[in-house]
């Protein structure tokens, strides 16, 4: 099967930590833009109407033709890896010829309509639910598909960068009102909160905007926090495997791409970053989702909220009431309000403020609130329009059932790159621990990764695809021996 691609001079960032706010390729037959070459003795320049044909990308593909009823079991099956992955865009369509049906349109991985490349056991599962009716399926993305949000992000090779200018006009001036900034990706990311530093080439110096993913909305600034809209896929990859009612500890959540679904599907998420501007941005997002009583936000180094989250509170012997992870959240467990009325609530959130100050890792942001939420009495307190809200949604009787985080959780989210390098920063975790071994992975996470389940998510970078990048869950054991299962799948021991 050939797909044709147009050849690309320059395009978003395929990089993690370079937000996919628009993807733009250069039309494939162009000549450098703008640029004035001489033929035969007659200068000719090359800057011409920007043809939006050559932005399109063809694809062909193989689609499943099955009754319409059955569109969520085959979808669901066929999740790991075999559906169409394009952000934006549904796997599953309407069939031209028949309303009762649907097409299930399969990645371009499948190359064969005898659908060879399906692992043979989830081809079996399929066979059980439907007759296999594989059809070709064309899609073209167009060249409005390649931008989200208002925010044109471009990663301009050296050798254009000459004409930077004049690139982000033809994009602005062609896209307005869609695209309001068109920015330029420079030099590489350094910073633990793998954001990219930009400089905006054309349009209103804003870089916050909204993307939306698989139904949740993601309020964001580009310029202060770690976005990837290509990772979609894998975002809900991930929280496909969760279940109503499991506990999730989001360690490195960002502004909660896992996190939001997560609990929108019912699960209790604790979320922690260290960006304050993340976290920031993540207890917009779990407004904006209503999904505020479903995670409790972290502003803190991973590990030290790996141990706060594990370790038993010193109120457990006095009251069998819910509380919030040791209280080192900036936010207070919704479920835990109701124990404020019978005064243990606070026992607990003393206990806790001394682990949190305790940290020299805590971020100013966190002590600032915290100083601020505590009204200076040592007792937590949520903000003002928070609580409200909750208050509202605690009328209708709605809210997340008890949870004690240091007795169990079911997946924690780790996102790690897994690279050959070996000269990477170790001093923070996330997506900067690079490790070249699983053993190392193992000794850095300090978790037992007993049953390996390696998911290819994307490369790193183009031409960069000895790197790659999982996130993984892990459960750890509850017994606090500080030993976890990094698995896709849960439920095996560890101690
Ligand atoms: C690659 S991003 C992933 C964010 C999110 N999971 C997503 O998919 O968009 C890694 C995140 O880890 C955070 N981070 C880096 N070092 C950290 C640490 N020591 N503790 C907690 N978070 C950290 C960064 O701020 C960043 O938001």
């Amino acid at each position: 099967m050939n797909n044709s691609h147009p050849r690309r001079r320059f395009a978003l960032s395929p990089e993690p930590g370079t937000p996919a706010a628009t993807f733009v390729h250069l039309p494939g037959g162009a000549k450098t833009l703008g640029k004035e070459e001489s033929s035969e003795g007659r200068r000719e320049s090359t800057m011409e109407k920007l043809d939006e044909s050559k932005f399109e990308q063809r694809l062909q593909l193989w689609a499943l033709r099955i009754p319409r009823e059955l569109a969520s079991a085959v979808t669901r099956l066929l999740r790991s890896g075999y559906l169409l992955d394009k952000p934006r865009v549904k796997p599953v369509v309407e069939d031209p010829e028949s309303d009762k049906n649907r097409l299930v349109v399969l990645s371009d991985k499948i190359q064969n309509p005898d659908l060879s490349d399906i692992e043979e056991k989830v081809y079996d599962s399929l066979k059980q639910i439907c007759s296999i009716d594989v059809v070709p399926y064309s899609l073209t993305l167009g060249y409005s598909y390649w931008s989200a949000g208002h925010v044109a992000h471009l990663n301009i090779p050296d050798d254009l960068l000459p004409y930077k200018d004049v690139i982000a006009k033809v994009i602005y001036d062609k896209n307005y009102p869609r695209i309001q900034t068109v920015v330029n990706k420079v030099g590489t990311i350094t910073n633990e909160f793998r954001v990219p530093q930009f400089e905006i080439l054309a349009g209103k110096n804003n870089m916050v905007t909204e993307v939306k993913q698989y139904g949740a909305t993601f309020k964001l600034d580009y310029g202060l926090v770690y976005w990837n809209s290509r990772l979609e896929h894998e975002h809900i990859r991930l929280v496909s495997l969760f279940k109503k009612g499991d506990v999730i500890c989001d360690m490195f959540a960002g502004i909660g791409p896992f996190s939001i679904p997560a609990a929108q599907k019912g699960c209790i998420v604790y979320a922690n970053d260290l960006n304050p501007d993340s976290v920031r941005y993540l207890r917009t997002n779990a407004q904006i989702n209503k999904v505020d009583d479903y995670i409790f936000t972290y502003n803190m180094d991973a590990r030290v909220f790996m141990q706060n989250l594990l370790e038993v509170p010193c109120s457990e012997n006095k009251s069998d009431s819910q509380v919030a992870a040791n209280c080192s959240s900036e936010d207070i467990d919704p479920a835990n309000e109701s124990s404020t009325s019978n005064g243990n609530h606070s026992d607990v959130q003393e206990s806790c403020h001394k682990d949190i100050n305790d940290s020299s890792m805590i971020s100013a942001t966190t002590k600032r609130r915290q100083e601020s939420s505590n009204g200076g009495d040592g007792h937590c307190q949520e903000d003002a329009s928070h609580s409200k809200k909750r208050n509202n949604k605690r009328v209708k009787g709605s809210g997340p059932p008890p949870v004690k985080p240091w007795e169990h959780f079911d997946h924690v989210i780790v996102s790690v790159v897994l690279s050959k390098r070996n000269t990477g920063p170790d001093h923070y975790l996330g997506s900067t621990v690079i490790v070249s071994s699983v053993q190392e992975a193992q000794n850095k996470l300090n978790a037992k990764i007993s049953e390996r389940i390696f998911h290819r998510v994307r490369d790193v970078a183009p031409n960069k695809s000895e790197n790659w990048r999982s996130s993984s869950t892990a459960q750890p054991c509850g017994r606090n021996c500080g030993e976890g299962v990094s698995t896709a799948t849960v439920g095996a021991g560890c101690c």
